[in-house]
């Protein structure tokens, strides 16, 4: 399954009318497997014309087979070729933009020196001021250090920027937060407890992102006892919300009760753990986790101390087997793992009306495609699928919520009423099994999150 959401290339190419036609480009273009969605001419003379071809492509070795097809064809000549998800990126997502012009020396007096000094003052005698005459009640940090970017792994601090720029654009354009996105170029606990720590002045809330477990679970009960803002792990709890909303509703498509059903959740890292906690708390029963060695059970000793926690408060039955031993008769499957690990014979196994949730990003762990006929409900992390079941849903609003009441922390309870919040969003004359969530719509519930903690 393709990795490129939707992925676009724009073609820049000079061919000689009397040698090709824009037929014979269309005819190499469809033999290529590419898909033509925009033309458009840049300039024309007497023996050539110049065509930016816009093509539908699955990733970038397909890009690179359409692109090598076109030089081949007779008359044609590649001028350049541009990608339009890397067009958005040149420069960055963001920017800070001041809120009031300085215009006079008198405005520049009062923003900065010597007016400025009677603020700092105010907030010396005061720190709570910080929250009225700064931009602390209104902003979070994002803060990773690139060791568990989306499920690409440890890329790195410089390779999370894009991710974590785009969930800054995603607090402003969806609740009105500014966040920054800050990536350290350390993976030791101490040290980025430390950091966090002495940035958190300027912030009301801290979000910590694409942090590898078991390390995140440290840092952010460190970070959660020793400030007195909301820290919130997106990957966990954010992870963990949106998969409840999205199963309370498919669980009204295929009616089952949530104490009934049996749950198989591969990935038992930070997302998968998190989500696990919020399922038993909203009253399932029987869960079992599957890592790369397997179902996690007890009477195994496991490295991993998360995982002896795991083995005791998961699989009543204690069966131990792979994900396609432990899948059979399963009701829910949801992945938070690593690309294409379910089969359709697996899928096939499972309960009747199946829901499947496959969250790893950006490739799920079955091609929505693949699984839609042997699933009555299918969901996956992406944007470009229905059933958006993604934790842009969650993060947002919480903290709009969390901002606005001045939380100083993101307790169980929030989490479980952003849960239904997000899942109310969705009528149920609206609800079908492909409209079981609704992306970008923290607008609406975030308001239901906001009551003082
Ligand atoms: N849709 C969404 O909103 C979200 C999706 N995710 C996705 O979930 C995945 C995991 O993310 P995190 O929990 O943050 O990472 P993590 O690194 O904390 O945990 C990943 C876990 O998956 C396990 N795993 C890897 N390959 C496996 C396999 N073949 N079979 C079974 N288990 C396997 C690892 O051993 C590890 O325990 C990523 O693909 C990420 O993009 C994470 C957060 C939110
Ligand atoms: C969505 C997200 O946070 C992730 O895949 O890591
Ligand atoms: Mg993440």
């Amino acid at each position: 399954m393709s990795s490129g959401a939707n992925m676009h290339i724009t073609v820049r190419l000079q061919f000689a009318k009397n040698v090709a036609s824009f037929s014979d480009i269309a005819t190499a273009i469809g033999q290529a497997g590419g898909d033509i969605v925009g033309i458009d001419v840049i300039s024309s003379s007497k023996t050539h014309t110049v065509r930016d071809i816009t093509v539908s492509v699955l990733d970038s070795k397909h890009a690179d087979v359409v692109v090598d097809t076109l030089r081949k064809t007779s008359g044609v000549k590649v001028i350049h070729v541009s990608d339009r998800t890397f067009l958005m990126h040149i420069g960055g997502k963001i920017e800070v933009k001041s809120k009031i012009p300085i215009k006079t020396r008198d405005d520049l007096a009062r923003v900065y020196t010597p007016g400025v000094a009677r603020i700092c003052t105010a907030i010396a005698e005061d720190p709570t001021k910080a929250y009225s005459l700064t931009i602390k009640r209104n902003t979070v940090a994002v803060i990773s250090d690139g060791t568990a970017v989306l499920g690409l792994g440890d890329v790195g601090p410089y390779a999370a920027m894009p991710v974590m720029e785009g969930k800054a654009m995603l607090f402003k354009q969806l609740a009105g937060v500014d966040a920054f996105p800050i990536c350290l170029d350390t993976k030791d606990t101490d040290e980025i407890v430390q950091i966090v720590k002495a940035i958190a002045p300027a912030f009301g809330g801290i979000n910590l992102e694409d942090i590898a477990a078991p390390r995140c679970f440290e840092i952010e009960e460190r970070l959660k006892q020793e400030l007195d803002i909301p820290v919130f792990h997106d990957d966990q709890h954010g992870t963990a919300v949106v998969l409840l909303a999205g199963l309370l509703n498919a669980l009204k498509i295929v009616d089952k009760k949530i104490e009934n059903i049996k749950v198989v959740l591969t990935g038992i890292g930070a997302a998968g753990i998190a989500c696990t906690k919020i399922l038993l708390a909203a009253g399932v029963k029987n869960i079992i986790g599957v890592d790369r060695q397997g179902a996690i059970h007890r009477g195994v000793q496991y490295d991993n101390p998360y995982w002896n926690e795991y083995a005791n408060m998961t699989n009543p039955e204690n069966i131990s087997g792979s994900l396609s031993d432990v899948i059979a008769g399963a009701d829910v499957f949801i992945g938070v793992s690593a690309p294409g690990i379910l089969t359709v014979e697996d899928v096939k196994k499972m309960a009747k009306d199946p829901i499947v949730f496959a969250m790893a990003n950006p490739v799920p762990e079955i091609d929505p495609e693949v699984a839609e006929p042997y699933v009555r409900v299918m969901a996956t992390g992406r944007s470009d699928y229905p059933n958006q079941i993604n934790n842009v849903l969650c993060f947002p609003g919480i903290f709009r919520g969390a901002l606005d009441c001045r939380a100083i922390e993101i307790n169980e309870e929030m989490k479980l009423a952003a849960a239904e919040a997000i899942a109310s969003v969705v009528t149920d004359e609206e609800l079908s099994k492909h409209t079981l969530s609704r992306a970008c719509s923290t607008i609406k519930w975030q308001k239901k999150c906001a009551k003082p903690s």
